[in-house]
């Protein structure tokens, strides 16, 4: 596919998101009547329209509207590329610009310019004082590719020597000693030697640190309350080097963890019902993904008041059930990939404040602006005897 022809394709998938189709359907049915595309193709094509999402208000701003080629035209503008070899009117390209579209579009500015809806953009003022705009800025950006070696199976130096040999250049990340940033090679992670035979895991930096942070000792029972597809599971197993018990109120989110700690050679077990006690209990809890929002835009756009007042709810009400499935003087470690305080400091100030018995041992935030995504760490403490146990 020429340049412009990729151009063309990220402008039809943002008509379907548009739409309603939720991106990666509609990079999925492009490809699927797109046989012609070659891997290339799809992958910038992804990247365009991934771009595109990523800073939909001000390139909407830019290009004049909200279709797909209006959107593709702010992209152009946005990155400075010459308008006419994207608009180029080749038989795979898109149409010439009209006069009209030449002189439509504006220069964004506040919230449009943040890449942010009006109302997230007042609380990113709000929470974030002045780290907003550059964590605004952060989220607009692409992520980089960060590795977690899984040292059941190989320290840094081994696990970094065995993917140069696949292809795929990384370096270490100062934020965690687990993480490998991977700077070249990034598409062949997932066939290659050390990915298959469980030398590393795909995993944030900032994700990394969260469970580097955790007060963990080997021996200990330990239970992860909202595995998920299990990143932090299998990091919390690694560090352990023994068992932990993963929990999911929706399992099928577990699905591929038993293959994950196979490769890994790490112990889990999925426990339907956790019944205590616990040395430490992990609530990485459902959020509103703020923290990682450059990963999946779409978020950014679908977020909801309503929608983050139910997660307010959530998020209470898992730690309400949690505290009494851990130890007297054992740990309770609250995590969100969330920057909003209502979802961070707000909830254990709360939790503090209706459970006398525990103290916060550990508050951390773990900034966009450190390289990874936006996280937040609470470590609360059991330090009297609880009422409900
Ligand atoms: C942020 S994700 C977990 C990500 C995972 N820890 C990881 O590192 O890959 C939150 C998870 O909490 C689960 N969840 C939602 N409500 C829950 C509840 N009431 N109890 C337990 N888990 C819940 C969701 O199904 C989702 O898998």
């Amino acid at each position: 596919m020429t340049p412009a022809a990729r151009w063309a394709a990220a402008a039809q998938i943002m008509d379907e998101i548009t739409d309603g189709v939720p991106a990666e359907k509609a990079l999925t049915n492009w490809a699927r009547r797109s046989r012609f595309a070659g891997s290339k193709d799809r992958a910038a094509v992804r990247d365009h329209v991934f771009d595109i999402l990523r800073c939909w208000r001000s390139v909407a701003v830019l290009g004049g509207g909200t279709s797909g080629r209006e959107l593709v035209l702010g992209r152009v503008r946005q990155t400075g590329l010459d308008v006419d070899t994207v608009f180029t009117g080749d038989k795979y390209g898109l149409a010439p610009l009209s006069d009209a579209e030449r002189n439509a579009g504006d220069v964004p500015s506040g919230a449009a310019a943040a890449d942010l809806p009006d109302w997230i953009y007042d609380i990113f003022r709000r929470d974030l004082g002045d780290d907003a705009h550059a964590t605004a800025e952060a989220v607009r950006s692409r992520a980089a590719v960060f590795l977690r070696v899984n040292t059941l199976k190989a320290d840094r130096t081994t696990a970094q020597n065995a993917l140069s040999a696949a292809g795929i250049d990384t370096r270490p990340h100062d934020l965690s000693p687990t993480a490998l940033e991977v700077v070249d090679g990034a598409r062949r992670i997932a066939q290659s030697g050390p990915y298959l035979d469980g030398l590393v895991e795909l995993q944030d930096v900032s994700s990394q640190a969260v469970v580097d942070a955790l007060p963990l000792q080997p021996g200990q029972r330990v239970l992860d309350y909202c595995a998920g597809g299990g990143g932090k599971t299998l990091a919390m197993a690694a560090r352990l080097r023994g068992p932990v018990d993963a929990h999911d109120a929706d399992p099928r989110r577990m699905s591929d963890l038993t293959t994950r700690a196979q490769r890994a050679g790490a112990d889990i077990r999925q426990v339907a019902a956790p019944t205590g006690l616990y040395d430490l209990v992990l609530c990485d809890v459902p959020c509103s993904g703020s923290g990682s929002w450059r990963r999946s835009p779409e978020g950014k756009w679908r977020l909801t008041e309503a929608r983050l007042s139910d997660l307010h709810g959530v998020q209470a009400s898992i730690l309400d059930r949690v505290a009494p499935l851990v130890k007297p003087d054992g740990a309770l470690a609250y995590a969100t990939c969330s920057v909003l305080k209502s979802e961070n400091e707000v909830q254990i100030q709360r939790f503090l404040s209706t459970h006398p018995e525990w103290i916060c041992a550990v508050q951390h935030r773990f900034s966009l602006i450190s390289g990874g995504d936006g996280f937040f760490l609470a470590i609360l403490r059991r330090v009297g005897k609880s009422s409900t146990t």
